[in-house]
């Protein structure tokens, strides 16, 4: 069996290596329970990535899990999704053949370490059964051996730990394990001629999703019992588990992410909760000065109706450099300079912190300055000044804009002015639209 070792950068994860808190998304799988309320996952645990299909479902030529948003390809975010998972050891992705190279790209350009990269099959089944047999003959201590294996479509990028958890408890206690959700529609059955025979009560069904789970020994028993009707046709682990071991798959509610992406309106989904995600708080830098916290107000209580957090603090210097690691967007608050020095020292800020692998940050420079003659004709400049510095900033996946709000003694249009800074900045922030990087809107 062939497999692909990738080697990045810096080992596995050496000391030293700035640890990317995952983009985690909160829903109901946040809630603990019994299951595996305070469980520690103590024992090895490996994962296999499904990732060798065409995706014909879309209707593109690229397959599904290779098809980019925010500059990313989906597969990235689902190894990033186990990746940052502690207790996970190994990710194995199988993929086609012909996207085997695509694939150790992926792998260099991201940084993603604990990864190996497997051949797919004809189908699904197959290409999870060459995952399996890879980590059987993964050369490795059999204290090291896997005791669990996550098998997780890897067009389904929203995965969390919590729930992780609980599966890979409830396969090593029970020997296999399932996500599963409420039906949507009814299932019906159909008579050859097309027409209704008879439906099911939905109450008593349920979709099966992933991530699954199963000790390595009855995964790895079930691929070697399983027939050749099975790999062919085949859609459901857990069935293989129990025809052909005997064990009964634990079942568990997960939360609504665990959706398979499948068509290509579900990439345009998974984007937009990607960018959700990103956008909900952000840190507005004052540089301390008075003028600058002048906008602190409107701007909270306008982010505040918007549902973002945003924090305000003077700089990122000390304690203050935690930001870079909570959030993803930055407004530098400038008065009466044209000077970029402070955009410039957040930009350094997050090379340093190698922020931008993940996803793009976004840093919005909001320059207050008068309205006479000299300021406006300082402007042209500014412009000039935002839209070299923001190109060189993008070739560093950091999006950067500007916004010039000039101060005024009118009150109703001060206020008017700032408001428009608020919405321009939440929309920069939400939309994350590279094709806007460098200009310098007027507020
Ligand atoms: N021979 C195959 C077929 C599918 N998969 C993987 O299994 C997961 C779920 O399958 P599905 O959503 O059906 O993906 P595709 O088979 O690519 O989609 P389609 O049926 O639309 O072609 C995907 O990550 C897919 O890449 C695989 O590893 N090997
Ligand atoms: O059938 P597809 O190949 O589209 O997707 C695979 C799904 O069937 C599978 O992920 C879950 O049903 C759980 O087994």
């Amino acid at each position: 069996m062939e497999v692909s070792h990738a080697k990045v950068p810096g080992g596995d994860s050496g000391p030293g290596r700035p640890s990317h808190p995952g983009l985690f998304l909160t829903g109901e799988a946040g809630k603990s329970d019994h299951l595996s309320a305070g469980r520690t996952v103590d024992f090895p645990v490996s994962v296999i990535l499904p990732a060798g299909g065409t995706g014909e479902r879309t209707g593109l030529q690229t397959p599904k899990q290779f098809c980019s948003f925010l500059g990313r390809p989906l597969i990235s975010y689902t190894i990033q999704a186990f990746e940052r998972v502690s207790w996970v050891q190994i990710v194995v992705v199988v993929v086609a053949k012909e996207n085997m190279d695509l694939m150790m790209d992926i792998i260099q350009r991201f940084q993603h370490r604990k990864v190996r990269v497997v051949p797919g099959g004809s189908t699904r089944h197959r290409s999870i059964c060459n995952g399996v047999m890879a980590l059987s003959e993964e050369e490795r201590p059999a204290a090291d051996k896997p005791k669990v294996v996550i098998v997780h479509d890897a067009v389904r990028p929203f995965v969390e730990e919590d729930f992780l958890r609980k599966i890979a408890v409830a396969a090593k206690e029970q020997g296999a394990a399932g996500a599963i959700r409420p039906l949507v529609s009814t299932v019906i059955a159909t008579t050859s001629e097309g027409y209704l025979d008879h439906s099911l009560e939905r109450a008593k069904y349920r979709a099966s999703e992933m991530p699954q789970g199963f000790t390595y020994d009855v995964i790895y028993q079930a691929y070697q019992r399983c027939t050749e009707s099975d790999f062919e046709f085949g859609t459901e682990c857990l069935h293989l588990a129990l025809q052909y071991c005997g064990t009964n798959a634990k079942l568990i509610e997960g939360p609504p992410t665990l959706w398979k992406v499948t068509y290509k309106r579900d990439l345009a989904a998974a984007e937009s909760i990607i960018k959700d995600t990103l956008a909900q708080s952000a840190c507005l830098l004052t540089g301390g000065l008075a003028p600058a916290a002048a906008l602190t107000d409107v701007l909270q209580k306008a982010f505040g109706a918007l549902d973002m957090r945003l924090d305000v603090i003077p700089d990122l210097v000390g304690e203050n450099a935690r930001c870079l690691l909570k959030v993803w967007n930055f407004i530098q608050v400038s008065v009466n300079s044209s000077c970029l020095s402070e955009v410039e020292a957040i930009l350094v800020a997050l090379e340093a912190a190698n922020r931008a692998l993940l996803h793009p940050p976004v840093v919005i420079w909001v320059n207050m300055s008068s309205a006479d003659e000299k300021t406006i004709n300082r402007t042209v400049a500014e412009s000039a000044a935002v839209m070299d510095l923001a190109s060189a900033a993008k070739l560093r996946n950091v999006l950067l804009y500007g916004i010039q709000l000039h101060q005024s003694e009118d009150t109703e249009r001060w206020e008017r002015s700032v408001m428009k800074v608020a919405e321009m900045a939440s929309a920069l922030i939400r939309d994350r639209n590279p094709a806007l990087v460098g200009q310098l809107l007027q507020a």
